[in-house]
C-alpha cells in the first residue's frame, strides 16, 4: 500500500505519525511535496538512506517581518537563513536500533521529521524502504476535541490502517495505554503522560516496519517506560527498525545497537553506543574553547565503524559455547576503555584507578569466585567537607551490576585539606561470569548550594572475567546457583 500525500495539505495532527508502504523517497528539489514510490537500487537491507541532507529555516527577527516579506511588492527579503542540518548522511539497515544524541537545538527532531516525511528538506536525498510510524511532537497528532478512542481511529486513518483493522487492534491499544476512563474523555484534558501512553500504544500497534520516536518516552512514568522498552524489544526481535531520539544515555544504552551524535546540524560520530555516548558526554560537559577542541577531536576520529558495534543484548557468555577454563589472573596491556568520560575537576582529581588482587597485583582479567580490590586515589585541590566516595561496576551496555557509596550519610569524612592525597579501597567478591565489564568512580562533598561531585570518571577501568567450564548460569551474575534433578517419578 502506498500513500501519496501533500505536505501542504496535512492536517495539523498528522505531525505525530506518518505512514506509507513500499519504497518512497523525497529528494531535492522536490517537484512537489509529494512522497513518491521510487526504485531503490541499494541493498534491500538498507531501510533508510540519507545523503547530503540540508534543512534551512527562515528566521525572522520580528513576527511582522514575515508579513512584510509576503506583501512586499519589491520582494525584499526580511529573513535570515538558519541551517539546522548541514549535509547529513546516514545509512540505516533493517533491524538496527539507532539512537540519535545531541544537545538542544542540534537538529535531531528536524532529521526525524524529514525521515518521517512530515517536513521537507532544503536539499539532499532521503530514501525510506518500508512503512513508518512516527511519534514526534507529543500530543500534536491528536484532535483535542475528540476522545482518546476517536483519536485511535483517526491515528489509524493517518497511518493508512482501515477502520475495521483498527477495531481489531482497539482492545490491545487501549489496554497497553492503560489510561482508564480517560480513554472516553476529550484529549484536551490529557496530561503529557497520557498523551505519551496513547500515542506510543497506537504507534507500536499499527505494526510499522520502521518506528521513529522523538523523546516521547521521557514523559512517561517508570513503569510505563519499562513496558514500552519491553514492547520495543519485541519489535526489535521481529527484525524491525527503530530510530530513537533521547537525551537519556541510559535509554540509548539499553535500547540501541548503534548511536549517532549530531551537533549543530552535522553528524559528529556514528558507531557503537558506548563510544558515541562518550563523545556526547565529553561534548556537553565542555565549554568555550575546550568544546571546540573536543568537537574537532571527535570529528577527527569520526570513523567509528558501525560494524564494530557489539550485538545488542550480546548475551552473558553462558549462552555461548563453553571454552576451556582459563583461570589465570592477568593484566592485559591492551585492555583499556576507549569510552572513558572524565568530568571536569571541581576541587579534586581521581587518580590511578585499578583493580588489584588481595596481594596487591594490578589485574584486568579476573577469575570468578575470587576476591579483589577496586582502588583509586583522590588528590584534593581545596578544603573539602563531608566527603564521600562512589563506585559502580557495569556491563558493556551500561547496566549497573554493583554500586557503592561510602561512608554512609552521617558518617561522611568531615574534612580533607587542600593538597592532600587519599586512597579508597573497595573489596568485592567476583560473582560475575565471563564477560567484559566497566567501572565508574566518583568523589562527592558539600558545596555551596548542596552536595556535588568534586570529580567523577565513567568507564574509568575495564576488565574481563575469564571463562570457566563448570558453570550452569546463563546471566552476568552468579548468586551461588545450584540445581538438582530427581530421577524419581513425581506422582
Ligand atoms: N520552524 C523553525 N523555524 C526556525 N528554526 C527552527 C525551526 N525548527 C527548528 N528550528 C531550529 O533548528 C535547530 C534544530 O532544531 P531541532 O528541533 O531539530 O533540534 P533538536 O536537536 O531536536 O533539539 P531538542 O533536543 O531541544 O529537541 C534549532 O536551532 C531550532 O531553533
Amino acid at each position: 500500500m502506498v500513500f501519496l500525500f501533500r505536505l501542504g495539505s496535512y492536517p495539523r495532527f498528522l505531525d505525530v505519525g506518518s505512514y506509507c508502504r513500499g519504497y518512497w523517497c523525497h529528494r531535492f528539489p522536490p517537484a512537489s511535496t509529494t512522497l513518491c514510490r521510487c526504485n531503490m537500487t541499494s541493498s534491500d537491507d538498507v531501510v533508510i538512506s540519507i545523503s547530503g541532507l540540508r534543512k534551512s529555516y527562515k528566521v525572522y527577527s520580528k513576527n511582522i517581518d514575515r508579513l512584510k516579506e509576503a506583501l512586499d511588492p519589491r520582494r525584499r527579503i526580511y529573513h535570515k537563513e538558519f541551517d539546522a542540518l548541514k549535509g547529513v548522511g546516514l545509512s540505516i539497515q533493517r533491524g538496527e536500533i539507532v539512537g540519535i544524541l545531541g544537545s538542544n537545538g542540534s537538529g535531531k527532531s528536524t532529521l526525524l521529521k524529514i525521515v518521517a516525511g512530515v517536513l521537507r528538506q532544503s536539499a539532499g536525498k532521503v530514501k525510506v524502504n518500508g512503512s513508518v510510524s512516527a511519534l514526534l511532537e507529543l500530543g500534536a497528532g491528536f484532535n483535542p476535541e475528540q476522545s482518546g478512542l476517536e483519536n485511535i481511529y483517526l491515528a489509524g486513518v493517518l497511518r493508512g490502517v482501515p477502520r475495521k483493522a483498527m477495531s481489531k487492534k482497539l482492545d490491545e491499544i487501549v489496554e497497553f495505554a492503560d489510561i482508564g476512563e480517560f480513554i472516553h474523555q476529550k484529549t484536551k484534558f490529557y496530561s503529557s503522560g497520557m498523551f505519551a501512553r496513547l500515542a506510543f500504544s497506537v504507534s507500536i500497534h499499527v505494526d510499522p516496519d520502521i518506528l521513529i520516536i522523538d523523546e516521547a518516552l521521557s514523559v512517561g512514568d517508570a513503569a510505563f517506560k519499562r513496558k514500552c522498552f519491553s514492547k520495543l524489544e519485541e519489535f526489535r526481535k521481529s527484525g524491525k527498525t527503530i530510530l530513537l531520539v533521547s537525551h537519556s544515555e541510559a535509554a540509548i544504552t539499553e535500547m540501541c545497537n548503534r548511536a549517532v551524535l549530531i551537533d549543530r546540524g552535522e553528524v559528529l560520530a556514528d558507531g557503537p553506543v558506548k563510544e558515541t555516548i562518550a563523545c556526547y558526554l565529553k561534548l556537553i560537559n565542555a565549554k568555550g574553547e575546550k568544546r571546540k577542541e573536543i568537537r574537532d577531536g571527535i570529528v577527527a576520529g569520526q570513523a567509528i565503524s558501525p560494524a564494530a558495534s557489539p550485538p545488542k543484548n550480546s548475551t552473558p557468555a553462558a549462552a555461548q559455547p563453553q571454552r576451556a577454563v582459563d583461570a589465570e589472573e592477568l593484566f592485559l596491556e591492551g585492555l583499556r576503555p576507549k569510552s572513558t568520560v572524565e568530568y571536569p575537576s571541581e576541587g579534586a582529581r581521581l587518580l590511578n584507578v585499578r583493580i588489584e588482587t588481595l596481594d596487591g597485583r594490578r589485574v584486568n582479567r579476573l577469575v570468578h569466585g575470587k576476591r579483589y580490590r577496586y582502588v583509586y586515589e583522590i588528590e584534593f585541590h581545596c578544603l573539602s567537607q563531608n566527603v564521600s566516595f562512589g563506585m559502580m561496576i557495569k556491563t558493556t551496555q551500561g547496566t549497573a551490576l554493583c554500586g557503592g557509596s561510602y561512608p554512609q550519610k552521617g558518617a561522611w569524612i568531615r574534612e580533607v585539606g587542600a593538597g592532600e592525597v587519599r586512597a579508597v579501597t573497595w573489596e568485592f567478591d567476583c560473582l560475575l561470569e565471563e564477560g567484559t565489564y566497566f567501572t565508574n568512580c566518583g568523589v562527592m562533598a558539600d558545596r555551596e548550594g548542596g552536595r556535588s561531585y568534586l570529580h567523577r570518571i565513567l568507564d574509568a577501568y575495564m576488565f574481563q572475567v575469564a571463562p570457566r567450564a563448570d558453570r550452569i548460569t546463563t546471566a552476568w551474575v552468579n548468586l551461588g546457583l545450584t540445581a538438582r534433578y530427581d530421577e524419581k517419578v513425581v506422582t
